[in-house]
C-alpha cells in the first residue's frame, strides 16, 4: 500500500527498485544521484524514508557519498548523513540565485574528483526540477555536454520516464545561462540596466471582460517595483505597452510577475519569468539567430516557389514543344515559415520578433520572451493566443 502511494507521488520519475529497496532515486551517472527528500514521519509514507536512504547509501557507497540539499523550505541535521551534507538552498519552482551555481559546481567537482569512489547525491523536495537545474549545470561545468539543451535532454531521459526533467522555462534558462558562461569562459558580474516598460504582444484572453494588467518586479526575490493597474485596454489591442513612470534600475536576478486585476479587486497571477541582466547580450544573440532562421526559412520558401515555377514553366515549354499536355497536376512544396518561426519562438514579423518599425537604439536592449518561455503561461492555452510574447521595449 505504502509503495503504491510512493509511486503515485513519484509520478513519472524513475525509481530505484533493487536489493529490496524501492526509492524515488535515480543514478543520472554512476557518481551522480538525484532523489526525493529524505523524509521522516508521515512524509516518509509517501516519499523516501530517511532511514531507508541512509541504509541504501551506507550499503552501496559506504563513506563515499555526500548529500546536497537544495530545499530553501527545510533542512535537517547533517549528522543524519555522517556530517557529509551541503546546503545550496532555493525556492521550489523558481530559478536559483545565479551566484549559487558556481560554488555548487565547484563543491561537487572537488568531492567527485577527490576519489573515484565518491558519489554526489542531490535532492530537493521531489528531486526533479531544482535538482535538475543543479545537476545539468554541473554536467556543463564538467564539460560533459556543450549545450544546455543536451544536458537537459540527458537529465530528462535519465530521471523520468517521459523525458520531462526540468520543465520550468526560467529554470531551463538558468541552465542555459550557466552553459553560456562556461562555454565562453565568462566571469559573472552583476550588470545594471534600466527597465522602461513591459510590452505584451497579444492581449491575454479573459473569460469575462478585458485583461486589466499590472506587474511586480523583484530583485533577489525582494519586491522593488509594483506597477499601476493598466485600465481601459481593449480586447482588440494587439500590442499593450505597460510603461513605467520612471525607469527602474535592475541588476542581477530579476523576476517579473504579471497579474490580472479582477472586478472584485483580486490579483490573479497570469505568468512570471526570471532573467539575469548579465545575460542580456546572450538573449539578443539568440533573438538574432531566431530572426536569421526566420529569414532563411522565408528565403527557402521563396526559392522553392521559384524553383517549382521554373520547373513547371520548363515542363510546359517541353510539353508544348512535344505538342501535348501531360494532364497531371503539380504540387507546390510550401514550408510555412510562420509556423517554423513560431516553433522556434519568434513572432512572424520579419525583424526578429519585434513589431515592424520598432526602432531599437544602440543603447537599448530588448529581451523577447515568447509564450513557451514564460513560467505558467507556457502551459496556459486558455488565456494566451499561440503567438503571445512579452518583451522589454526601449
Ligand atoms: C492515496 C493518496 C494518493 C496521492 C496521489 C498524489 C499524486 C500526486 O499528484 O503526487 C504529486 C504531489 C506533488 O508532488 P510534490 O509535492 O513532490 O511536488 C513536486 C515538486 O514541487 C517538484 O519540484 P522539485 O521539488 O522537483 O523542484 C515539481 O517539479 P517541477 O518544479 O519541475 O515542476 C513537481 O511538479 P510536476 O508534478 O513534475 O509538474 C511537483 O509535483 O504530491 C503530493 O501532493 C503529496 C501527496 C501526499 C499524499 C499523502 C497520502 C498519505
Amino acid at each position: 500500500m505504502t509503495n503504491i502511494v510512493k509511486k503515485m507521488v513519484s509520478k513519472k520519475k524513475r525509481r530505484y527498485v533493487e536489493y529490496g529497496f524501492d526509492l524515488d532515486l535515480t543514478y543520472i551517472k554512476p557518481n551522480i544521484v538525484a532523489m526525493g527528500f529524505p523524509s521522516e514521519k508521515l512524509e516518509g509514507v509517501f516519499r523516501n524514508r530517511a532511514q531507508d536512504v541512509v541504509r541504501f547509501f551506507d550499503m552501496k557507497h559506504p563513506d563515499h557519498y555526500k548529500v546536497y540539499n537544495l530545499c530553501s523550505e527545510r533542512t535537517y541535521d547533517p549528522g543524519r548523513f555522517h556530517q557529509r551534507v551541503a546546503n545550496y538552498p532555493f525556492d521550489d519552482h523558481q530559478a536559483p540565485p545565479f551566484e549559487l551555481i558556481r560554488p555548487f559546481c565547484d563543491d561537487m567537482d572537488l568531492w567527485l574528483k577527490d576519489d573515484d569512489r565518491n558519489v554526489a547525491v542531490v535532492h530537493c523536495k521531489a528531486g526533479k526540477g531544482r535538482t535538475g537545474v543543479m545537476i545539468c549545470s554541473y554536467l556543463l561545468h564538467d564539460r560533459l555536454f556543450d549545450t544546455s539543451k543536451e544536458a537537459l535532454a540527458f537529465y530528462g531521459e535519465a530521471r523520468t520516464q517521459n523525458a520531462k526533467g526540468v520543465t520550468i522555462p526560467s529554470q531551463r534558462r538558468w541552465v542555459q545561462y550557466y552553459g553560456h558562461l562556461i562555454r565562453n569562459s565568462l566571469e559573472y558580474s552583476p550588470r545594471t540596466v534600466l527597465l522602461k516598460a513591459l510590452r505584451l504582444q497579444g492581449m491575454p484572453m479573459m473569460q469575462v471582460g478585458t485583461c486589466v494588467p499590472s506587474f511586480v518586479v523583484r530583485f533577489n526575490n525582494v519586491r522593488i517595483h509594483t506597477s499601476k493597474v493598466y485600465e481601459n485596454l481593449r480586447k482588440t489591442d494587439t500590442i499593450v505597452d505597460l510603461t513605467l513612470p520612471q525607469p527602474v534600475p535592475l541588476c542581477g536576478d530579476i523576476k517579473i510577475e504579471l497579474f490580472h486585476n479582477t472586478r472584485t479587486y483580486r490579483k490573479e497571477k497570469m505568468l512570471h519569468f526570471w532573467f539575469n541582466t548579465f545575460f542580456i547580450d546572450m538573449h539578443i544573440a539568440q533573438q538574432q539567430a531566431w530572426a536569421a532562421d526566420e529569414h532563411r526559412a522565408e528565403r527557402e520558401v521563396r526559392a522553392e516557389v521559384h524553383h517549382h515555377r521554373t520547373k513547371k514553366e520548363k515542363e510546359r515549354e517541353r510539353e508544348s514543344l512535344r505538342g501535348h499536355a501531360t494532364g497531371t497536376s503539380q504540387h507546390m512544396v510550401m514550408r510555412d515559415s510562420r509556423a517554423a518561426a513560431r516553433a522556434s519562438g519568434v513572432s512572424s514579423s520579419s525583424n526578429g520578433g519585434l513589431t515592424p518599425g520598432y526602432d531599437v537604439g544602440p543603447d537599448c536592449k530588448v529581451i523577447i520572451l515568447p509564450q513557451h518561455e514564460l513560467d505558467k503561461a507556457n502551459k496556459d492555452k486558455r488565456h494566451f493566443p499561440g503567438s503571445f510574447q512579452v518583451c522589454t521595449p526601449p
